[in-house]
């Protein structure tokens, strides 16, 4: 007993001493899963992903098989695939590599947290389960515990996004018991609307790293002190938002809404056309040149040919390469 608490001590001391030096900060880039035509892996072009991102987005942290990279229509063994290659090609150049280890099985999770770790991962982060959810937020606690448990060396970051997982209990009531419960927490990926639950924990939790994710309203969680964000925008709005970003810590909030307005007029454009992940998979392409392919089953896309030149040319004008 004596010696396992030891243990855990020293985990705790080892990563209050790396936080202390290292703080994720800025864009973090939720990749898309490259796919070729028939919807296997495409491992091939992520090379060409890296340079992307960080020549014409300027971004420099990503977190990998997350929503949009389509983690959990992913087999555990093509997560390790991709979380593989996304560590060989971002290690030296990126700053950070998130890999998302989150399943409906507490092993899967497990395993793939262990397995980040083991190919030289930054971080993990999981949701919740959430087909059989949680029975309460202890039991929600002591989940992340073990899938946190199995990485210990790596922060581990909590990804809240009750619109998907259907798991709604307030981040703030969660923080303190992930900070007793968890020697490697380190922070929150907050996917929720609700800013003043995030707004909550940041002031109250000052040490963690909130980072905000419904990258439409950024700007309002900035003005709550939000340390950086992840989302799947930034892959193609990455340099407009950090313009956004720029003229915010200028305190140029004119500036600052007007770049948040011109993104959102986008968003609206988009979910006018009742478009969503396929189709935001799609614009990645036709932004980058870099060929995602189609999404995976059971998403198909709606985005035909002539919308093309349209999406094209509206990328054009808010975030010119
Ligand atoms: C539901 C979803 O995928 N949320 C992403 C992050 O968590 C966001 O980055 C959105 O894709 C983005 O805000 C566009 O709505
Ligand atoms: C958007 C985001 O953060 C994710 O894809 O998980």
């Amino acid at each position: 007993m004596g010696s396992s608490n030891w243990n855990l001590g020293c985990d705790r001391v080892f990563l209050i001493m790396a936080s202390a030096v290292r703080r994720l900060k800025g864009l973090v880039a939720a990749t898309f899963t490259p796919m070729t035509t028939m919807s296997d892996l495409n491992l091939p072009v992520i090379q060409q992903y890296v340079d992307y991102l960080i020549e014409k987005q300027n971004v420099r942290n990503i977190f990998v098989n997350g929503t949009t990279g389509e983690g959990m229509s992913l087999s555990v063994q093509e997560r390790k695939m991709l979380a593989e290659e996304w560590v060989k090609h971002a290690k030296n150049k990126m700053d950070s590599v998130m890999v998302h280890v989150g399943c409906l099985s507490l092993e899967d999770s497990k395993d793939l947290a262990a397995h980040a770790a083991s190919c030289g991962a930054d971080a993990i982060s999981a949701v919740s389960p959430s087909f059989i959810k949680p029975s309460s937020q202890d039991a929600l606690v002591m989940y992340l515990k073990e899938v946190a448990a199995a990485a210990p060396s790596l922060p581990f970051y909590y990804y809240h996004i009750p619109s998907l997982t259907g798991v709604r209990y307030q981040v703030f009531d969660l923080m303190g018991k992930m900070q007793k419960e968890i020697p490697s927490f380190r922070g929150v990926k907050f996917s929720d609307v609700n800013l003043m639950d995030f707004s909550l924990c940041i002031h109250n939790y000052k040490e963690f790293d909130l980072l905000y994710g419904v990258d439409e309203q950024l700007l309002g969680a900035l003005a709550c002190g939000a340390h950086g964000a992840v989302g799947s925008t930034y892959n193609y709005l990455g340099k407009t938002t950090y313009k956004m970003m720029a003229a915010f810590e200028k305190g140029d909030l004119l500036k600052a809404q007007e770049l948040q307005h011109t993104i959102q007029k986008f968003m609206v454009y988009v979910f006018d056309m009742g478009w969503g992940l396929p189709e935001f998979k799609q614009i990645m392409s036709l932004n980058s040149g870099i060929d995602m392919g189609p999404a995976r089953l059971p998403l198909l896309s709606s985005l035909q040919p002539e919308h093309h030149e349209s999406v094209k040319s509206k990328l054009k004008q808010l975030n010119p390469l």
